[in-house]
């Protein structure tokens, strides 16, 4: 772990069950390879979870048994570690590398700009040689131009001690926001293709092993599915998913599971396969029998699952790429205090608009303060934001270099129309946090590209509110912060269990996949957007105003906008609003005026 790392909790776990084949799969890291600075149950960083892929590499060949190693993408955009160098990603490739994964996918973050899949295909999959799987995507060469497949579409290959037979695909699922340097086939169109029909029908095969980008829950895997299903009903499948940001688990039928393993690096996931067929002989069982969990990311659950403990547990090359990631973190001054926080705010674990909500706080504070700068004196102006925008809850404590990218990596700037009806914005604000089911039918499914959901995966993939009986918001405040940095949110609160607040998942299989038992922690759904008024005068409402937006909300706006009667073309009639300034440099911006640390 880091030196700055807060030490894991000890708490109650469950044990891994291994089996004649494991994995150890991550996804959705987004850069965050240091691990969890302010939380002890994701505290373990890379080179930790390198020293725990070794160890159990051993302890499961020792048994006679296989280990493989899984990532499914969106590696990058999202960490101080990926996002503060120039060119970003130059220190997070060089530590991604030492891990051995076997197979390893692109997620959609690697496509959206230029520089991004061009690293992958220059320096990410010669990293992974023969691992990297792409088999929906194409790179226009960086030299050449020509369109190449960004990897190759798929892998045949033998485990080590068993030799079990393994046909291997890479997904990303149906995804429309790339750059034009790459292209990306529907998953449902290159399942038809005649290079994935003829892997299919290899007769020498025990297991297919179809990883992507791709929920685990999906039309995408659904096809998938089904199309290996129509040649092969008896050959197992196991599905490794992500994109969503949570921990789920799906049963296709008995032989066919999906795992996706979470978010930046809190998260391990487990699987195991008992009876499957091997290169030498039947299996011998009739069917397979397939275990998950989801390992929270610290050395208490490593030690555990290992049976070591501090002295025996961590390798040379985990020690070593630890090392490699402090001295990066350094480099980059990820550590540089911007102002302290004088208290949490949540992004989902407190009800929209409270005042303990990151979303109120930008709305009534940031960008109500930080736009005024470059608004018209003539009209007030109103900024509307997507809740995705915010990537991560802010800590009590130091707001750090580190702190800026985890909660707000995207580099979009933002856009104005000027004077517009102040009615028909609060119009086409309602139409965007509730009738976003209507827009979709406004879109040309043919000619345009399909819209990424304003608010974040997490809020996407989770339909149910967690509101424990007691979510402690009565007394005030949510947790105690406790611990060595004073900023540690994931510890008990006076109302809660001996338990420590985290992850109780629920999933095809149940409600005891993850390894810690914890308790839960709440969840409230927020709204696709917010607004923030910018105004001299806010106690009057005005009447006409002028819409400054974040870019990445324009095709939403372009159609709420026809739905709601303006007649605006955004493309045309738009115009930048304050150049080259992000939504992080106002976040930065206001941090600093008035975030001051005690001394
Ligand atoms: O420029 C951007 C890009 C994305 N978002 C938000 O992120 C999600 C997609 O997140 P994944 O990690 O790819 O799953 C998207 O739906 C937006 O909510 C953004 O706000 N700005």
């Amino acid at each position: 772990a880091q030196p700055s790392a807060p030490a894991p909790i000890s708490a109650p776990l469950r044990d891994l069950h291994f089996g004649q084949l494991n994995f150890l799969h991550t996804t959705d890291t987004h850069g965050w390879l240091a691990g969890h600075l302010q939380e002890p149950s994701y505290s373990a960083d890379w080179g930790d979870y390198i020293s725990f892929a070794e160890r159990l590499r051993e302890k499961i060949e020792g048994n006679g048994q296989d280990l493989l190693v899984i990532d499914t993408g969106d590696r990058v955009e999202g960490n101080g570690l990926y996002d503060s160098s120039e060119p970003k990603g130059v220190y997070l490739s060089e530590i991604l590398r030492h891990q051995h994964i076997d197979v390893i996918t692109s997620g959609n973050h690697e496509l959206y700009k230029q520089n991004t899949s061009e690293s992958e295909f220059l320096h990410t999959v010669p990293d992974f040689k023969g691992k990297y799987l792409a088999s929906n995507i194409d790179i226009h060469h960086p030299e050449t131009g020509e369109l190449v497949p960004l990897a190759q579409r798929f892998r045949k290959f033998t485990t080590k001690v068993q030799g079990i037979r393994i046909v291997a695909f890479g997904f990303l699922f149906d995804f429309t926001g790339n750059y034009n340097n790459t292209v990306v086939q529907r998953v449902e169109d290159t399942i038809k293709g005649e290079w994935f029909q003829e892997a299919i029908r290899d007769k020498e095969v025990d297991l297919f092993l179809v990883a992507g980008h791709v929920p685990a829950h999906s039309t995408e895997w659904r096809a998938v599915y089904e199309e290996i299903r129509r040649t092969r009903w008896d050959i197992p499948i196991q599905f490794f998913s992500g994109h969503q940001h949570i921990r789920d688990y799906a049963k296709y039928d008995s032989q066919a599971v999906a795992l996706a393993s979470g978010r930046f690096m809190e998260t391990i996931g487990f699987m195991s396969i008992d009876g499957l067929s091997t290169e030498k002989g039947l299996r011998k069982q009739s069917q397979p029998t397939f275990k998950r969990r989801y390992i929270d990311n610290n050395l208490f659950s490593f030690y555990h699952h290992t049976n070591l403990n501090e002295t025996n547990f961590h390798t040379e090359k985990g020690r070593k790429v630890s090392k490699q990631i402090n001295k990066s973190r350094t480099t980059l001054g990820l550590d540089r205090v911007h102002g302290c926080a004088p208290k949490d705010l949540w992004m989902s674990r407190v009800p929209y608009p409270h005042p303990d909500s990151v979303y109120t706080w930008l709305e009534t504070e940031v960008l109500a303060e930080t736009l005024q700068d470059g608004a018209s004196v003539e009209r007030p102006s109103v900024a509307i934001l997507n809740s995705g925008a915010i990537r991560f809850d802010i800590f009590k404590g130091p707001f750090t270099q580190d702190t800026m990218w985890t909660i707000s990596p995207f580099t979009n700037g933002f856009r104005r129309v000027k004077d517009v009806p102040y009615e028909k914005v609060q119009l086409i604000m309602e139409i965007l946090n509730k009738q976003t089911k209507v827009l979709f039918t406004l879109q040309d499914a043919v000619t345009e590209p399909s819209l990424l959901p304003l608010a974040g995966p997490e809020q996407v993939a989770r339909s149910e509110e967690i509101v424990p009986e007691d979510d402690g918001l009565l007394e005030g405040g949510l947790f105690s912060n406790k611990g060595p940095s004073g900023q540690m949110p994931l510890v008990p609160s006076d109302f809660d269990s001996e338990l420590l607040p985290g992850y109780t998942t629920k999933d095809d299989e149940g409600d005891d996949g993850d390894d810690t038992i914890h308790a839960p922690i709440s969840f409230y759904k927020t709204p696709n957007c917010i607004q923030a008024l910018v105004s001299a005068d806010k106690s009057r409402v005005p009447e006409r105003v002028d819409l400054v937006y974040i870019e990445f909300v324009q095709p939403y706006l372009a159609l709420a906008a026809k739905f709601a009667g303006l007649d605006v073309d955004f493309v045309k009639e738009s115009e930048v609003f304050m150049p080259s300034v992000t939504l992080t440099d106002l976040i930065l911006k206001w941090v600093k005026n008035h975030w001051q640390c005690e001394s």
